[in-house]
This record gives C-alpha cells, sequence and structure tokens, in this order.
C-alpha cells in the first residue's frame, strides 16, 4: 500500500485552508497547518487527529516575516513526508491603489507573491528529483479583473496564475503537479480582515464548495481550476488566444500600426 503524501497547507487556521486541511485529513493525509494564530491551529489540528485519526502537526509562522519564511523554507526543503504544498495563504487590499500605505504593499506583495515563490521554490528541487509531488497556488479571478479596482491585490494573483504555469512548464516534464485554484468570491474572513463588508459582496460561494470543487481539479490534474466558471470554454478561449498572441509577436519589424509617417 503506497504512504500518502504530508500535505503542508499554509493559512491553515480559517477560511479555505483550514478546509483543506479537513479535506485531506478525512482523505487520510497527515498534515502540517501553517499560519500565525497558535490557539486556532490547535484547535483545529486537535479536531482532525480525533477525527480522522491523522498526525496533525502545527507551525506558526508569520509569511511577511523572514525568518519564519526561511525556517518554512527549510521544514520544505528537508522533510521528504511533505509530498504536497498547499500555497494558500493570502490577504486582500481595500481602497484604492493611491490609498495603499508603502507598508500595505510591502505586506501584500510578500502575503501573496513571495511566500508563495519562495515556499514553491524549496520544494521544487526535492518533487523534481523524485519525480513526484504536487504544488497547489491559490489565485484568484480577480487577477482577470482591472475593473475590480483591486489593483495591487489582482496583481499579485496575476502573478500566480503566471507562476503556477510556468512551473508547470518547467516541472510537470518532471512528474510534479502544478494547480493554480482561481475563486471567486467565497465566504471566510478575508472580506472582514480587510475591512470590507461581506453583506456587499453578491453571489458569495460557501467556502466547502469552494474546496470541494477545486479537488475535483485537482484530481484530474487539471492545471487551472476554476471553480466559478460555469462556462469552462472562456477559459479555453483565452487562453488559446494567448498562446496565438505568442506566435504573432516573434517579429523583426514593428507592426504597421506603428510606423511613424511623415504626416504625424
Ligand atoms: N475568500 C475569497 O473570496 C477568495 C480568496 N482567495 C484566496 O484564497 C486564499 C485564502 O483566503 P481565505 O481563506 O478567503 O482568507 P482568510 O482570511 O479566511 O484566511 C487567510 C489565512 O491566511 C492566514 N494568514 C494571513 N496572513 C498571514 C501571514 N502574514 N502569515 C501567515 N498566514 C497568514 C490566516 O491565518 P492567521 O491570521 O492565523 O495567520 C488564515 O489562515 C488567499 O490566497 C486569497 O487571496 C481567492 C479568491 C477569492
Ligand atoms: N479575495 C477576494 C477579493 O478580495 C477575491 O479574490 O475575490
Amino acid at each position: 500500500m503506497t504512504t500518502l503524501s504530508t500535505v503542508l497547507i499554509t493559512g491553515a487556521s480559517t477560511g479555505i485552508g483550514a478546509t483543506y486541511a479537513d479535506r485531506f485529513a478525512r482523505r487520510g493525509h497527515d498534515l502540517v497547518l501553517v499560519a500565525r494564530d497558535q490557539a486556532r491551529l490547535d484547535t483545529l489540528a486537535a479536531r482532525l487527529r480525533e477525527q480522522y485519526g491523522v498526525a496533525v502537526d502545527v507551525l506558526r509562522a508569520d509569511l511577511t516575516n523572514d525568518a519564519d519564511l526561511s525556517t518554512l523554507e527549510a521544514r520544505l526543503r528537508d522533510d521528504a513526508r511533505i509530498g504536497i504544498l498547499i500555497n494558500n495563504a493570502g490577504m486582500a487590499q481595500s481602497g484604492g491603489f493611491a490609498q495603499q500605505s508603502a507598508e500595505a504593499i510591502e505586506r501584500l506583495i510578500k502575503l501573496n507573491t513571495t511566500a508563495p515563490t519562495r515556499l514553491a521554490a524549496a520544494v521544487a528541487t526535492r518533487f523534481a528529483e523524485s519525480g513526484s509531488g504536487a504544488i497547489v497556488n491559490i489565485g484568484s479571478v480577480v487577477a482577470f479583473a482591472p475593473e475590480f479596482g483591486m489593483t495591487i491585490y489582482g496583481a499579485t494573483k496575476a502573478f500566480v496564475l503566471f507562476l503556477s504555469q510556468g512551473l508547470h512548464q518547467e516541472l510537470s516534464p518532471k512528474g510534479v503537479y502544478v494547480q493554480a485554484v482561481l475563486p471567486a468570491s467565497t465566504r471566510t474572513e478575508i472580506w472582514e480582515r480587510a475591512g470590507i463588508d461581506i453583506n456587499q459582496i453578491t453571489d458569495i460561494m460557501d467556502v466547502n464548495e469552494l474546496v470541494d470543487a477545486a479537488l475535483v481539479g485537482f484530481d484530474r490534474r487539471e492545471l487551472v481550476t476554476i471553480p466559478p466558471l460555469h462556462v469552462a470554454e472562456r477559459w479555453d478561449a483565452l487562453d488559446g488566444a494567448r498562446q496565438g498572441l505568442m506566435s504573432d509577436i516573434r517579429q523583426t519589424n514593428a507592426a504597421e500600426r506603428y510606423r511613424a509617417t511623415n504626416k504625424e
């Protein structure tokens, strides 16, 4: 019987991360739960041990803190039992671009992009050498939506999508599965934490439904999983157009429409 991989989940104290923890424990996986709130992590860990009989390790870490991030990188690099990384921890943004302080910008980018990148890097070599392993990056449909006015947040999520597609290109030939999960509005604390009134949000998905759908994509080894997207062809068309654009842009001369004319 194959031994199930241990799953390390960031942002596991509540919301999407805590739901992933329940689902992987239900599947029989041992867990490493990472977040800042030790008490909430301990309570969740005790429930999951009791309910599912799995080993659950708690690792308190602030992923915007370099020392904590380095400690987590070392755990990921050195603990060969960890075969699945769920890069979930993240925060949203309230207020316009011009309202963001330098500290808020730094924190948002560190948590939403630097941390998942460094954690993925911490496992990439070990996973590739073993010819196995999975990296799940939690993005957002806001990556497609500059219209939403969450410019820095959306940019971090566009980064996560590209990171996932790039990791897939580099690591899937070596047996490593990479998944980008793009939720839309989901009922968690992220809204309150960002100072956004959740009651102003329409069409908000239950977190259990989101994670269960994301796991269907995971089990199918899908690269980009967008649970709220009912018309899957929309994504296929968008990514197909992107690939089509790539085939057009290797040119030695600028496009006709950019040719300076003496009339201008
Ligand atoms: N909810 C939604 O509508 C959507 C969410 N997403 C994405 O899903 C992911 C999870 O979000 P969601 O569950 O909704 O959010 P929640 O705010 O409910 O949970 C966020 C989790 O991240 C942890 N976290 C926050 N800051 C830090 C930090 N500095 N260091 C370590 N852990 C931290 C929190 O734990 P603690 O405070 O204990 O550290 C918590 O466990 C995020 O990446 C988010 O961008 C994407 C699209 C939609
Ligand atoms: N977290 C949500 C916005 O703040 C989202 O990604 O939809």
